[in-house]
């Protein structure tokens, strides 16, 4: 992994070389196990594998956006109203979110899967190109479904509802131009000195364009979108004690799922989707405050650049 510094750079460019290089080794690690896994003919695709799978992608995943609230204290100063407004207001948009899983699933996957490619296109700060780091994060998704177009397509149908399957089949066929657009970025990423990131992303492509879709994406997820945020947080909230920074992780991961099935058992649902379904559905309600949150963070920092965001954006 390379150390979160700050590389000056020319005032006119937006992105530093070397920017958002952050692998760590445990990315590889996991990364040939799955390999190994593959080519042992280990059935990564089979319901105890996806489950498997699903815990990682939750467990491992869902911690990175529990300090959202904490980083936005950082940014802001806020009273006790202040900050029981900006929690209610995160859980609020979350909520809205599950009710539009439970009312209109369609609208609110395709919202998913924009939300999705715009926050995994943040990954890619080393593209100075808006277009170019929004067809990365997209990539994630086109990679998976040109891959395993019936796994991903029944994946989509059963978080939403059957015309699910065009959104996938779309997916299908704009993926050439998003994964050909990508493999610009991940050159330009290396050139730029973002070589870790680079070769770690090309070959998370070749492994979603392979495995199983949950098993590439739990890859991708848990080993390289998460260690990002968690890193660039942790040097953000570096004053909180290591028990409190894992009990934030911990307690507020735990409530969002408190929360998800806590909803699902009292709200009128006219569907019953299968776990892993409604782990990416939890995902998703999680994705969108999260989403909102960091690129406002982000705005506050470009506009007035510190100390802090020096290490921050590194
Ligand atoms: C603070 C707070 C909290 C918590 C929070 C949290 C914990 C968050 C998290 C967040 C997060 C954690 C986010 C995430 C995001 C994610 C995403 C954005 C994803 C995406 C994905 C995708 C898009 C996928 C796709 C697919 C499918 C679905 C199938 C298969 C294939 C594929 C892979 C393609 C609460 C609510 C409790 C309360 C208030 C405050
Ligand atoms: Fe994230």
């Amino acid at each position: 992994m390379t150390a979160l510094t700050y590389h000056p750079t020319s005032p006119r460019r937006r992105a530093h070389p070397g920017r958002g290089d952050v692998v760590y080794p445990a990315y590889w690690i996991a990364a040939t196990a799955l390999i190994g896994a593959a080519l042992l003919g280990v059935p990564l695709g089979q319901p105890a594998a996806v489950a498997g799978a699903t815990l990682v992608f939750i467990g491992g995943g869902l911690p990175h956006g529990a300090y959202d609230i904490a980083l936005l204290r950082r940014s802001v100063a806020l009273g006790r109203s202040g900050m029981g407004l900006a929690v209610g207001g995160y859980a609020a948009i979350a909520l809205l979110m599950v009710v539009l899983w439970m009312t209109v699933p369609l609208v609110a996957l395709v919202l998913f899967l924009a939300v999705a490619s715009v926050h995994f296109g943040e990954d890619w700060q080393m593209l100075e190109e808006p277009l170019l780091r929004f067809a990365a994060g997209a990539a994630v998704i086109a990679a998976a479904t040109i891959g395993h177009p019936a796994e991903v397509s029944a994946l989509f149908v059963a978080m939403s509802d059957p015309r699910a399957a065009v959104i996938a089949q779309i997916i299908t066929a704009a993926a050439p131009v998003a994964l050909l657009v990508t493999a610009i970025g991940i050159a330009a990423a290396w050139r730029d000195g973002s070589r870790h990131w680079a070769a770690a992303m090309a070959l998370c492509f070749a492994l979603l364009l392979v495995l199983p879709p949950v098993a590439g994406f739990a890859l991708f997820f848990v080993f390289l979108h998460s260690p990002r945020h968690l890193a660039q947080t942790r040097v953000v909230l570096r004053d909180m004690t290591l028990g409190r920074w894992l009990g934030t992780g911990a307690l507020l991961s735990s409530l969002a799922i408190l929360g998800w099935c806590t909803v699902r058992a009292i709200a009128p649902w006219r569907f019953e989707p299968i776990i892993v379904a409604q782990a990416f559905q939890l995902l998703a309600s999680v994705a969108v405050p999260h989403l909102m949150l960091s690129r406002w963070l982000e705005g506050r920092l470009s506009a007035a650049p510190s100390s802090e965001e020096k290490t921050l954006t590194a």
